[in-house]
């Protein structure tokens, strides 16, 4: 089965209330965050509350981000993190692949490697010129995704956000094609105005229709949309079963391309569309779990 990324929400370590809530939500992945959610003097509790919040369990899996590896907080952060053995660690402001292998070298150590994968949040300059060996570092750590930062990549760059995000979308390509490359998982960045519901569906279609998987999220009012949005559409299964079908007729075996409605197919629309139908049973059985 293909993974299911579509609605990923950070939830801040500190606030118990969003912790007990998160428990239940139905986004794809719950983000705990000690990082930029949590106040510096607040770093040890929301440590001490992560450990306690995740001997429970949740309805999703849950990834730790811990704070950036440059930080007085990492060291810390990876012990708890450890300790509480979530499904992943987001790693924030990863320039390299060597910022990644020293988060891979402490699993190794909690002998946690093949049980915690790495995500890591592409939201620095560095991170955009680094790209290509970033995402092959796959090749040897357990780094499953792509996750952006558009706060901090704005705040590094001096790019003015827009409704539109048109300054990211070469960066947003880039990730995509990066991911793709080497498998990975891409999840678009927040969008801070969480009552804003448009445009929370104009962000959704805007980095579907780019090829991301899914959105990181940070209110819970935010997940149906993404979760809907991410996910093919009735129209697009009923397409996806047609070129099935049609390739599966005995007058079209051995042949590359075929006609539909008007249309030329291809043997690659049918790979597109199988997995297409692969993506929307893993999220029929996902919505049933
Ligand atoms: C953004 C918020 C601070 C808004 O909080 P608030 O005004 O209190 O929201 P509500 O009153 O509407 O909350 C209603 C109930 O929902 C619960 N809630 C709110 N948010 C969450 C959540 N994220 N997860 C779970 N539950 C949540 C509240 O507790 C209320 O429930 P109850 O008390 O029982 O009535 C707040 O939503 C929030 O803190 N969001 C997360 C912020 C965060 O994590 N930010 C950091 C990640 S984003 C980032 O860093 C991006 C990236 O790095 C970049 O560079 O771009
Ligand atoms: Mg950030």
């Amino acid at each position: 089965m293909p993974p299911v990324f579509r609605s990923l929400i950070y939830v801040p370590a500190d606030k118990p209330r969003a912790l007990a809530k998160a428990r239940g939500l139905v986004a794809d992945a719950i983000i705990v965050d000690l990082e930029d959610a949590v106040a510096p003097d607040r770093k040890e509790d929301a440590r001490e509350a992560l450990r306690e919040a995740l001997a429970e369990p949740f309805s999703a899996p849950v990834l730790v981000r811990i704070n950036g590896l440059s930080s007085e907080w990492a060291t810390e952060d990876l012990l708890a993190a450890l300790a509480a053995r979530p499904e992943g660690l987001l790693v924030p402001k990863v320039e390299s692949a060597a910022d990644l292998e020293r988060v891979a070298d402490a699993l190794d150590q909690a002998d946690a490697l093949d049980r915690i994968s790495l995500w890591a949040m592409i939201e620095t300059p560095k991170a955009l010129l680094n790209l290509a060996e970033i995402a092959a570092s796959s090749e040897k750590l357990p780094l499953k995704g792509f996750v952006l930062g558009l706060n901090d990549l704005a705040k590094e760059t001096g790019v003015r956000p827009a409704h539109d995000r048109g300054a990211f979308l070469p960066w947003m390509m880039s990730v995509i094609a990066a991911a793709r490359a080497y498998g990975l998982v891409a999840i678009d960045g927040v969008l801070n105005d969480f009552g804003d519901d448009a445009r929370l569906e104009a962000e959704c279609e805007h980095a579907r229709a780019l090829g991301f998987d899914g959105k990181s999220l940070i209110h819970p009012r935010q997940i149906d949309t993404a979760n809907r949005i991410f996910a093919p559409s009735a129209e697009e299964i009923a397409e996806a079963e047609t070129i099935v079908e049609a390739f599966a007729r005995p007058e079209n075996a051995g042949k590359g391309a075929i006609g539909i409605e008007g249309r030329m197919v291809e043997r690659l629309h049918l790979h597109v569309a199988e997995s297409l139908l692969a993506r929307a049973r893993a999220i029929a059985d996902r919505d049933q779990a």
